[in-house]
């Protein structure tokens, strides 16, 4: 008899017939109130798929045969992985295959923000190009300049390779630990948090969000940078006071900044963000290109397929349920 699945994400006609062919698959939508279906479906199924859904005890306890938890996702805040591994439910994220991707993206920000790439567009297309721009229109350099990188894991390093190699740039990194490959191969120098706003033209804030993280940058934090400084989230928006940073942008404590993810998503049309000239708002599209997103999907879908077969999912999250 084939196993129960819920579905929560859309993906390529491919992926799902080979779900199809090994579970029943319930597809459902993301909803910030899942409906009663969902929780009826969830009575039965043994697997979910999809990201962003947040898995809790509370969710977790209506859900009694589930054996494994498959975000489409490399960041898994949107799980409690001790209550997972507490009831020997597997959990699996989709790390590497979007390292560089989302690597890209966030330097298209760091260009796009530096050199008011966006700005400059619109001043085109509404026709406002009549002369030479001047002065109050300049962007800064970015070739040469010091890159601080909060995060420096595989997208922290992904970054701080093309700022070495393709524009010269010096890297800073704060992490808890420090990385020897970074510091060995493109001269990346370890700094305290302080250090590193202290000294960097660009702050990139690229670790995970957990309980130490939220808010880790704040007022005070702003209040180090640079007024030249650019700021840049490609992480989780939970780790940035995003009213210290609509301050901090208006009150020129910094020069500008390049945001792909916000403390609420999508951000409320309300937001002072967005009013702002000084600031580059994508919306949550890190690894969002169709090769990427076919890669993520289809190691999720591996991960899912595994933790049926007995053998070790390639992204576990948890392997303490494999012993426990
Ligand atoms: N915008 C988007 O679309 C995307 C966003 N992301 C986000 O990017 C994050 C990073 O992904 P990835 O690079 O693959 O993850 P990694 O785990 O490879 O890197 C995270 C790095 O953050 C460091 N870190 C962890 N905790 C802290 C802390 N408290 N203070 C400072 N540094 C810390 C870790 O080093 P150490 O352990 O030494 O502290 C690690 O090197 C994801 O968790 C996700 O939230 C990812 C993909 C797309
Ligand atoms: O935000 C995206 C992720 O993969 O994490």
């Amino acid at each position: 008899m084939k196993r129960e699945i819920i579905l929560y994400k859309s993906i390529s006609t491919d992926l799902l017939e080979q779900l199809k062919n090994r579970f029943i698959v319930h597809q459902h939508q993301l909803k910030s109130e899942m409906d009663d279906s969902f929780f009826s479906d969830l009575q039965r199924v043994e697997g979910i798929i999809g990201s962003k859904l947040r898995v809790d005890g509370h969710l977790l306890d209506q859900a009694p045969h589930l054996k494994i938890v498959t975000n489409i996702s490399v960041g898994y805040d949107n799980l409690e992985i001790e209550e997972l591994t507490k009831r020997g439910i597997m959990a699996t994220n989709t790390p590497d295959v979007l390292t560089d991707t989302v690597a890209d993206t966030v330097f298209g920000l760091l260009l796009a923000t530096s050199r008011r790439i966006c700005e400059l567009d619109q001043y085109v297309k509404l026709g406002r190009w009549d002369e030479n721009i001047g002065e109050h229109l300049f962007g800064v350099d970015v070739h040469h300049k010091t890159l601080g990188i909060i995060g420096m894991g595989r997208i922290g390093l992904a970054v701080a390779e093309r700022a070495h190699y393709g524009f010269k740039m010096k890297i800073v990194y704060h992490n808890r630990s420090t990385h020897s490959y970074a510091e060995k191969n493109i001269n990346a120098t370890y700094a305290s948090l302080e250090e590193l706003l202290t000294v960097s033209d660009f702050v990139l804030v690229m670790a995970p969000l957990v309980p130490e993280t939220v808010k880790l940058i704040g007022e005070k934090e702003f209040d180090l940078m640079k007024e030249t400084a650019i700021f840049l989230n490609g992480s989780r928006g939970e780790l940035v006071d995003e009213l210290a940073l609509i301050h901090a942008l208006q009150s020129k404590k910094i020069w500008g900044a390049g945001l792909d993810v916000y403390e609420q998503e999508p951000i409320s049309k309300e937001s002072l963000l967005l009013q702002l000239k000084n600031v580059v708002t994508l919306p949550h599209i890190g690894s969002a290109t169709r090769e990427t997103r076919y890669k993520m999907a289809k190691l999720a879908v591996d991960n899912l397929m595994k933790g049926f077969t007995g053998e070790v999912p390639p992204s576990l999250i948890n392997p303490d349920v494999l012993t426990d």
